[in-house]
Order: structure tokens, then sequence, then C-alpha cells
């Protein structure tokens, strides 16, 4: 027997990051959307824990223990007393190490494929909790649609978006490491007061109206400076997408992945045109967001 769950990228709308705390992390104010790129992770009974991946990013896929749709099948089976004996297979259309939680989706995934496969009915609060510990953004990766994360990004509250979003993703020619972003974040903040992180209420309200215009004017990233600052080519990707008719252009997350609102569905398909024949991009897709959370199939 096998399940399948489709899981959506995210962008972060708006995030606002507060100074490193004692164990490392950050505390955020993270507006996350989820948009319609999706995984699907698989699950089939198996001999042994094992993860096999496709599609076009499938060469930078950990296949180890360290791949977090693994993790997620260990932690559901050490509670509830049962061994991981599962193939997971992930289709992977989410670019890696792109800032769009990509190794998060195949988390939640696993964790919700490995429950309905397993019959274990965890409750949401746990499913919930297992995410929290694989990762910051994992919890959102299950929910999907809209949310403010805040602590590290894994305490979330549902937000109402009015309408729908149109976005073209412009993905980047290597990766950024997380925590080297935050790091470098940490650094060029170095000797600055660094406010408590807080969401922008121009920004909520842009969202519950689904009007783009004013959400285009209120997103915001704080580790966009760190971002660039380790990837500095990505100022031309950003100039090129709003050259190109974008509202705004953002860097995703920890990046290096640009994300670019469009006001229309078709100015978004012309955006996903220009940006890779300006060679400022190695590649372009739209998506629409919001996006539903992980979903079995
Ligand atoms: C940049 C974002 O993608 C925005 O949604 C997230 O904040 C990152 O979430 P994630 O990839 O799930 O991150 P985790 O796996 O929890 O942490 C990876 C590393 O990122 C840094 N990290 C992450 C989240 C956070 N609030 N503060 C941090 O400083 C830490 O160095 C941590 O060791
Ligand atoms: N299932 C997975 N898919 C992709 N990468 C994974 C996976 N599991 C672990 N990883 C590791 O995690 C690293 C980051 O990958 P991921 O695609 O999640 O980055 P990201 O999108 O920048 O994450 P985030 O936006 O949550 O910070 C990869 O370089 C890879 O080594």
């Amino acid at each position: 027997m096998s399940v399948t769950v489709r899981v959506p990228a995210k962008v972060n709308v708006q995030l606002a990051v507060g100074a490193a705390r004692p164990d490392g992390f950050h505390d955020l104010a993270n507006v996350f959307l989820a948009v319609g790129l999706y995984d699907e992770v698989t699950v089939t009974e198996a001999d042994e824990l094992r993860v096999t991946c496709s599609g076009p990013y499938a060469d930078q896929v950990p296949l180890d223990r360290t791949n977090l749709a693994a993790r997620a099948a260990l932690a559901l089976a050490e509670r509830h007393g049962r061994t991981p004996a599962v193939h997971v297979h992930i289709a992977k259309d989410i670019p890696v190490a792109g800032g769009m939680a990509g190794g998060s989706a195949d988390g939640a995934g696993a964790l919700l494929a490995c429950d309905a496969l397993w019959g274990t009915h965890a409750s949401r609060e746990e499913l919930l909790d297992i995410c929290a510990e694989l990762g910051s953004d994992v919890p959102f990766s299950l929910v999907g649609g809209a949310a403010l994360g805040t602590g590290r990004g894994e305490k979330l509250t549902a937000l109402e978006v009015g309408g729908t979003f149109h976005w073209v993703f412009a993905t980047a020619g290597r990766g950024l490491s997380t925590p080297a972003v935050f790091r470098e974040f940490d650094r060029l903040t170095d000797g600055v007061r660094v406010p408590e992180p807080v969401a922008s209420q121009d920004l909520l309200d842009a969202l519950a109206k689904g009007d783009a215009t004013a959400l285009a004017a209120t997103v915001s990233n704080d580790l966009q400076p760190a971002a660039l600052s380790l990837f500095p080519e990505l100022a031309q990707t950003l100039a090129e997408g709003r050259a190109a008719g974008a509202l705004t252009g953002l860097v995703s997350g920890s990046g290096p992945t640009t994300a670019f609102l469009a006001p229309d569905p078709e100015s978004a398909e012309r955006i996903a045109q220009a940006l890779p024949a300006s060679g400022t991009c190695r590649s372009a897709r739209v998506a629409h967001s919001p996006a539903p959370g992980a979903t079995v199939l």
C-alpha cells in the first residue's frame, strides 16, 4: 500500500528578523504565503527506511537520514513505538536551497503520509509538534494558506487572504545556506540595535483584501541585505523583474530564489519569459497563491 501527499512551497511576504537569541535562532515576524509549486511525497511499506528522489533538482537532494522526509518518518515511528520500514519517494518540483522551504515541505509531506500509511492517527497538535522539531518552516508546510509565524517561525496564526496573488519565481545558478544567511544578518547588524520583529498591519490588510498593489507596497525581507551581500548578482535579477512589469521583487526567505508579484496572470507569464532571457537567472516559474497545505491525494 502507498500514500501520496502533495505539499506546497512558500514565499515570505514579510520576514522581520530580531536579534540572535541565546540558542542561536532569531525571533521572527514571518508572514508565510503558500504558493502553488508542489513536491509530492509517496510512502510505501518496505523492509527498511529508504529515500529516493526524482525531478529537475533530484541530484541536489540528500538520500540519507539527513533528508527531512526521512527524519519525519523516523520521528513519527519513534513516538509510536514502530519501525520506520518505509520507502519515501520525493517527486521534487520545488527548487532546492532556494528559500522556498522545499526540504520543509518534504518533511511535512512524509509525516502526513506516514501517519496515513501506518494509521497512527496522530492529532493535528502532535503533527505540528513534530514539524516544529524538524525545522522552523515545517509547521507552515503542513498548514499552508497564509499564516503569521512567531517565535523562530514555528508558532502559527492563520491569516485571511481575500484574493489570488500571481507570482513569478526566478531560480539562481547556485543555492544559499540558510544558517549562512542568518550569520551574515548578524554580521551586518553587529553593533546595531535590532528592533523586536512585528508584523505590518498594512501588509496584513493588503493580504486580507487580496490587493496586489497594496501588498507590493508593504512586502519586506530583513534577510534580503544578507542574501544580496552573499550573492550580489541577485540585485540584477530583481531589477530585471521590476523592469519586466512586476509590482515588486524580493528575495524569497533566505534566498537565492527571487519572487516577483505580478498585477495579473498575463503579466506573470510575460515576466517569466523575460527573466531567463535577460540572463540574470537560471529559470523562472509562474505560481499562484494562496495554496493549500499538505494534502493526501
Ligand atoms: C528563512 C526562513 O525560511 C523563513 O521562513 C526560515 O526562517 C528558515 O527556516 P528553516 O530552514 O526551517 O530553518 P531551521 O532548520 O529551523 O534552522 C536552520 C538554521 O537557520 C537559522 N535560523 C532559522 C530560523 C530562525 N528563526 N532563526 C535562525 O537563526 C539557524 O542558524 C538555524 O540553525
Ligand atoms: N527533502 C529535502 N529536499 C531538499 N533538501 C533537503 C531535503 N532534506 C534535507 N535537505 C537539505 O537541506 C538543504 C536546504 O534545502 P531546502 O530546499 O529545504 O532549502 P530552502 O528552501 O532554502 O529552505 P528554507 O526556505 O526552509 O530555509 C539542502 O541543501 C539539503 O542539503
